[in-house]
């Protein structure tokens, strides 16, 4: 499968500043795609450049294929965008607003209007004036809006901003259906840990303008297969070597627990292989392995607002 959003070797310099180091990835069809990362650590900037606000100093950004340095105006045709507020007339109802949006879109049907405001689920609120809509709602007629030209690509910057949960709820529901029903790639991004991991599939990790890590969110496979074990055990060496040689897994170590990533049905089987070493087990207990844990192994701090 061809990336619909693919960055090279992208940096960018604002005056004697490097805010963006050599990033690059790749973002698919269908997929959403958590960017996520502290405070200041170069998401904005990063999707600026994604769609072409401000310049790249060096690298490039490929959209369905087309260089943003090279082929401006085809590639940035292929984005859809919330960046800023979404530029809505509060005294028309989300129905004209998108209606007048459209008309400087050639090609675009009411038929199409009325399938993106589907895919929101605005259906209801449609013809009620914007300047009523809770903020949960403006944020969904501007994803409508952004979609009406069908981009291949669709870009959140912190889509969850100020939402209560229960729009966040919705958020997350109505974004994980257009990726597939509309087969775009969706960047969201994000510095709340525990709404990406619901929302996407993969995620990128970015601190201080660096790409740490891009992986899959656990979740997506099924639940069970990535555990955080805590064993308390003693004597604690003699249990950390049993493991280490029984089951080849690496050891930490936490105040009087020895923790291990494992699976769930090798629970039982590590508590027979201690006891049968003749080891005192006193508590055995597991924790989703959360990407929120892997976010603080790949940052290495503890705070991330
Ligand atoms: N125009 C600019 N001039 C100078 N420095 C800038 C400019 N724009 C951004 N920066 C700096 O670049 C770094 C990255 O900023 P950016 O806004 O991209 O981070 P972010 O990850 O989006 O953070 P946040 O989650 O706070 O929005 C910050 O240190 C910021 O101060």
């Amino acid at each position: 499968m061809n990336p619909a959003m693919k960055l090279v070797n992208v940096r960018k310099n604002i005056g004697k500043k490097e805010i963006i180091k050599d990033i690059s990835f790749e973002i698919f069809p269908g997929e959403v795609f958590g960017f996520l990362g502290p405070n200041g650590a170069g998401k904005t900037t990063t999707i600026r450049m994604m769609v072409g606000l401000i310049s790249i100093t060096s690298g490039d950004i490929h959209i369905n294929g087309m260089s943003v340095k090279h082929d401006f105006k085809e590639a940035i045709r292929h984005v859809g965008a919330i960046v800023e507020n979404p530029e809505m007339y509060p005294f028309m109802s989300g129905w004209k607003n998108l209606k007048h949006y459209a008309r400087m879109i050639p090609g675009i049907t009411d038929d199409r209007i009325r399938e993106v405001i589907d895919l929101v689920g605005l259906e209801k609120a449609i013809h009620e004036k914007v300047g009523k809509y809770s903020l949960g709602m403006r944020q969904r007629i501007g994803v409508a809006q952004a979609l009406l030209h069908r981009p291949s690509v669709l870009i959140l910057d912190e889509p969850t901003n100020g939402l209560d949960p229960a729009g966040i709820r919705e958020i997350r529901q109505y974004i994980r259906r257009l990726a597939e029903e509309e087969n775009v790639a969706v960047i969201v991004s994000s510095h709340m840990l525990a709404e990406i991991e619901l929302m996407c599939d993969r995620i990128g990790i970015i601190k201080n303008g660096e790409m740490i890590t891009v992986q899959e969110v656990e979740g997506s496979s099924p639940k069970d297969q990535d555990l955080k074990v805590y064993i308390e055990a003693s004597p604690k060496e003699d249990a950390i070597q049993v493991i280490q040689s029984a089951f080849e897994t690496s050891v930490m170590e936490e105040d009087k627990f020895i923790i291990i990533h494992t699976t769930k049905d090798l629970i039982p089987k590590i508590n027979m292989e201690l006891v049968h070493q003749g080891i005192q087990v006193f508590e055995i207990h597991s924790k989703q392995s959360s990407l929120e844990d892997k976010f603080f192994e790949v940052i290495g701090e503890n705070t991330i607002a």
